[in-house]
């Protein structure tokens, strides 16, 4: 049966919250005191944004057809995605059947490869890959969810990332991943702050709630492996992306080195099957966290996902909104999701890629239930409020 073609690529940017979730405005959470690897330097501690942690902005891509249909998908990647989008990838969409995702994947892949692989260049392969998948599910009349082989479970359910796990707690959520505030160059006196934080919030919630640390590539192996020993008298139940991505051999050694049943969990900086086999032949981690919008799209994610099903380690799926719980609805590897406490405070629950995308469904008693994912494609639209900027028009 013949299938529409590609007819017309574009790329924007937009600014203020969107895919790009660390550019939001004065005080929120996110743009607080958490510990990076740039808090070794004082001057860049107190704020995320000092260091230009916003500075890509969100990449919206859309995809028509020439049956009128248009696909579209949300990352971080900004002017530079755009570029790439519309100055080099778009020739290997247009004139294409709307089928081909296997295809344009491994073209758009393998053309970038001399300035690619990681990084921005797949943020924005995958923001191609993401509106591919929303176009081409849009055409059938189906949600994205029954494309990639039908759900396995009828509801998926929550932990919360963000500063407030005790109110995650009272709004349902399984468990709440706090950001570590102090990095080693604050010494004995952070470290002992960070473990303070973590039984603080221990007396608050329970014995029974899972509490972990997201840790966002600060540390080093001595620091992590003494912030996990201190940790387990608190019932930390993980400790994530505690180096950096390309530690592979420290992943190792800290996974080796924590207490016995605590987790050593990374992934959202990497990217493709390539960087996740390192992860996964060398031992790195027990959970791996890949981010959709970020490891190369849906297509990438299929073949990661499998890879790592094969050595018995789950995927949960960084972030991402409905761009993973469409995928996290049909691996049997992936049994919760994480939701982004994107409210100022983390007090309440608000959609992630607020305030661009309309119709994200949100969890409830930090359920969702899989039928809430039922419309075509991934099932949201772009806000019409919200500027965008299109850099690169194709000429
Ligand atoms: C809170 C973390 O520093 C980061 O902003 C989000 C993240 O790493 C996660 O959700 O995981
Ligand atoms: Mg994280």
């Amino acid at each position: 049966m013949p299938m529409p073609t590609i007819t017309a690529v574009r790329a924007f940017t937009v600014r203020g919250g969107g895919a790009d979730y660390h550019d939001q405005g004065d005080g929120h959470w996110i743009d607080g005191q958490i510990a990076t690897p740039m808090s070794r330097y004082p001057e860049y501690r107190a704020k995320r944004s000092s260091f230009g942690l916003n500075v890509l902005g969100t990449l919206v891509v859309e995809v028509e057809a020439s049956d009128g249909t248009v696909g579209f998908a949300v990352t971080t990647g900004g002017e530079i995605g755009c570029f790439v989008v519309e100055r080099h990838l778009a020739r290997f969409l247009v004139g294409r059947p709307v089928t081909e995702i296997e295809r344009m994947w491994d073209q758009m892949y393998a053309a970038s490869q001399f300035y690619g692989r990681k990084g921005v260049v797949l943020n924005t392969i995958s923001g191609v890959d993401l509106a591919l998948w929303d176009l081409l599910a849009k055409v059938r009349g189906e949600p994205v969810y029954q494309l990639l082989g039908g759900a396995v479970r009828d509801e998926l359910v929550f932990y919360a990332t963000g500063p407030r796990p005790d109110l995650a707690k009272k709004m349902g959520f399984i468990g709440g991943k706090m950001p570590l505030k102090h990095g080693p160059a604050e010494r004995e006196e952070g470290l002992r702050a960070n473990v303070a934080a973590l039984a603080a919030m221990r007396d608050a919630v329970g014995d029974d709630f899972w509490l972990m640390y997201d840790c966002w590539m600060a540390l080093d192996l001595d620091y992590a492996t003494r912030l996990a020993i201190a940790g387990r008298e608190h019932g930390l139940k993980w400790i994530e992306e505690c180096l950096s991505p390309d530690d592979y051999w420290g992943y190792a050694a800290l996974r080796k080195a924590v207490p016995a049943g605590m987790l050593v969990t990374t992934g959202e900086h990497e990217a493709t099957r390539w960087g996740f086999r390192l992860l996964l032949e060398m031992g790195c981690c027990d959970i791996i966290q890949p981010d959709v919008g970020w490891c190369g799209g849906l297509t990438e994610l299929i073949k990661i996902s499998a890879l790592a099903d094969a050595h018995a380690c789950p995927v949960i799926p960084h972030g991402s909104s409905v761009y993973s719980y469409h995928f996290v609805a049909t691996r049997p590897n992936s049994p919760f999701a994480e939701f982004l406490m994107m409210a100022p405070e983390a007090d309440r629950v608000v959609p992630m890629f607020h305030p661009l995308l309309l119709d994200e469904p949100l969890p409830e008693g930090g359920r969702l239930k899989v039928s809430a994912l039922d419309r075509p494609g991934f099932g949201v639209r772009l806000n019409p409020d919200c500027a965008l900027h299109r850099p690169y028009p194709a000429a």
